[in-house]
């Protein structure tokens, strides 16, 4: 099993996503999880670049004792001078050297020939190797650079003591096949490249980072670069985490392996979203908070019966205590069954039948039906008194403005099977209602007590409404859930009603026996 060294680099191209911003104290904070996590080498910063990032870079080389700390620097005397501040207490003094090699960035940007770059590469690195026990070196922008002066210059910095190369594919621009080839190309064309370790750095922009880093392992490369959750300049970096599950649950294809533990991603991957405030989407592989969850019913099904039906992965090996099985629209009557089972209640064919109806009429108001949701179906469902004959809600409409006096129209079944309808008007919108229903039921009906909550959190939350009321002398309470409060409450007030004739005809039966 080939071991690739991890490169972690969220704390310098990483914090180089727009609109990130880590000072200090948040920089050791993300550096120690990163130790814990077990990667080989963390770049702390970029030195020169400002004195808060060198102070980060210096501070987190004095703490990490277990990760070689290394810190970016451009080739000159300078920035390597600003590293060598940075970096010079630490465990073992690494720098970063950079310089772009593509005909692209020497005209434009360096506005240097060829023979220029090659010669302050060089002296740049020979510089950084007085100091430095170990010297990376990077071609940045070596996808777009011409392979031949690649080697040319690979071969120079090598002699001039880089003992790793790094090939950064710095604008996401080839695809998996090409990277691998210029990899196994530079192997088998660069004379000394046995005397290096050579390093994978992919950019997002095409979407194939996580796939060029494996391919780059695929064809030599023994050290890859990335972040955590793919944060980084524009599209961002290859994500480690991907590419560490990946070695692990691929072995058998790759025949490699990381010392990253596992089971430390998903807290790394927490702690650098809430820190950085770059929100991991719910579909990323690995960490995204649906990587392990199951909505759809035929899933949820293979799931219950074999994990390993519907998962690669499992979410112990990243650090995530269970999967997830959502109820919602797509959910089928095994997923229902089994969380019913887990709420502690054991229902007959027909309720069941009742209560997956009762679930999928409210799949149609809510995204997900969460396990508070589930509950009041169970209650009211378990509660409900079947053969006696009572008031059912058909429809309610409101007409509503600040400053009117509000209009209800509530139409309901009567225990007797007719329909009636009947408006009011109240103060508020529930009184308009508690009027209306008041004119609809047969007998005289007070209300004594009201009050509302919501089931569950969000914004399409349940609404559950308590009343206490006197229906033709008997006081009863009543509940009523729907997702519109004003349903609940037009709900709750009949339910009052209802049991109020259920406790009557309960004791009238008592009476007669
Ligand atoms: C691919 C990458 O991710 S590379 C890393 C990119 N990261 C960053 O740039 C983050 C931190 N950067 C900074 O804070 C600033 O850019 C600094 C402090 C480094 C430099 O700031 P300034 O001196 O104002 O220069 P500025 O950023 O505008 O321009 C960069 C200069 O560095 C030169 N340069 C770029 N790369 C290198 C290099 N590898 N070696 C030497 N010089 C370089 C450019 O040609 C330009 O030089 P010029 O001023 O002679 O034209
Ligand atoms: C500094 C270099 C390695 C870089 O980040 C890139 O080329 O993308
Ligand atoms: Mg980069």
């Amino acid at each position: 099993m080939q071991k690739i060294d991890i490169f972690d680099t969220t704390l310098r191209d990483g914090e180089q996503t727009a609109g990130v911003n880590l000072n200090v104290l948040e920089k050791l904070e993300i550096a120690k999880q990163l130790e814990r996590l077990g990667v080989d080498i963390m770049e702390a910063g970029f030195p020169a670049s400002s004195k808060g990032d060198f102070q980060a870079v210096k501070t987190i080389a004095e703490t990490i004792k277990n990760s070689s700390v290394t810190g970016l620097a451009r080739a000159n005397k300078r920035d390597i001078d600003a590293a060598w501040e940075a970096l010079k207490n630490s465990e073992e003094p690494r720098i970063h050297i950079f310089l772009a090699t593509s005909p692209i960035h020497m005209t434009y940007k360096l506005k240097m020939t060829p023979d220029e770059v090659l010669e302050s590469a060089v002296s740049a690195v020979k510089y950084a190797k007085q100091k430095f026990s170990v010297v990376q070196w990077s071609a940045e922008d070596a996808c777009r650079s011409d392979k031949w002066f690649l080697v040319k210059i690979i071969t120079e910095v090598i002699k001039a003591g880089a003992s790793v190369i790094n090939v950064p594919d710095t604008v996401g621009y080839r695809s998996p096949q090409e990277y691998g080839g210029l990899f196994a190309f530079l192997r088998n064309n660069v004379p000394n490249i046995g005397n290096v370790k050579l390093s994978a750095h992919c950019h997002d922009d095409l979407g194939m980072a996580v796939a060029n880093s494996l391919a780059a392992i695929e064809n030599g490369a023994a050290q890859v670069e990335g972040t955590i959750n793919g944060i980084g300049e524009r599209a961002g970096n290859s994500a480690i985490e991907e590419i560490a599950v990946a070695l692990h649950i691929r072995n058998d294809h790759y025949q490699a392996e990381t010392r990253l533990k596992l089971n430390e991603i998903k807290k790394t991957s927490q702690l650098i979203s809430k820190l950085t405030g770059m929100v991991v989407p719910g579909n990323k592989a690995v960490v995204g908070e649906n990587a392990f969850a199951h909505e759809s019913g035929i899933h949820q099904d293979g799931v219950l019966k074999e994990a390993s039906t519907y998962e690669i992965i499992t979410p112990e090996l990243i650090g995530v205590s269970s999967n997830r099985l959502v109820l919602g629209k797509h959910s089928g009557r095994h997923a229902v069954k089994n969380k019913i089972k887990a709420l502690g209640f054991e229902l007959s064919e027909d309720k069941l039948n009742e209560v997956f109806d009762a679930f999928k009429a409210l799949t149609d108001k809510k995204k997900e039906i969460t396990e508070d949701d589930l509950f009041d179906i169970l209650t009211e469902k378990q509660t409900e008194t079947k053969d006696m004959k009572k008031y059912e809600l058909e429809s309610l409409q409101l007409q509503y403005g600040t400053n009117n006096i509000q209009t209800a129209t509530v139409a309901v079944t009567a225990p007797d099977g007719t329909y009636i309808e009947e408006a009011a008007t109240g103060a508020g919108s529930v009184e308009a209602i508690y009027n209306t229903i008041e004119r609809i039921v047969a007998e005289p009906l007070e209300l004594v007590d009201y009050q509302i909550k919501s089931i569950g959190g969000g914004r399409d939350a349940l609404a559950e409404v308590h009343v206490k009321a006197i229906y033709d002398g008997v006081e009863s309470g009543g509940r009523g859930s729907a997702q519109d409060v004003l349903e609940a409450s037009a709900k709750a007030y009949l339910n009052a009603v209802n049991r109020s004739i259920v406790n009557e005809s309960m004791v009238k039966q008592k009476v007669n026996l």
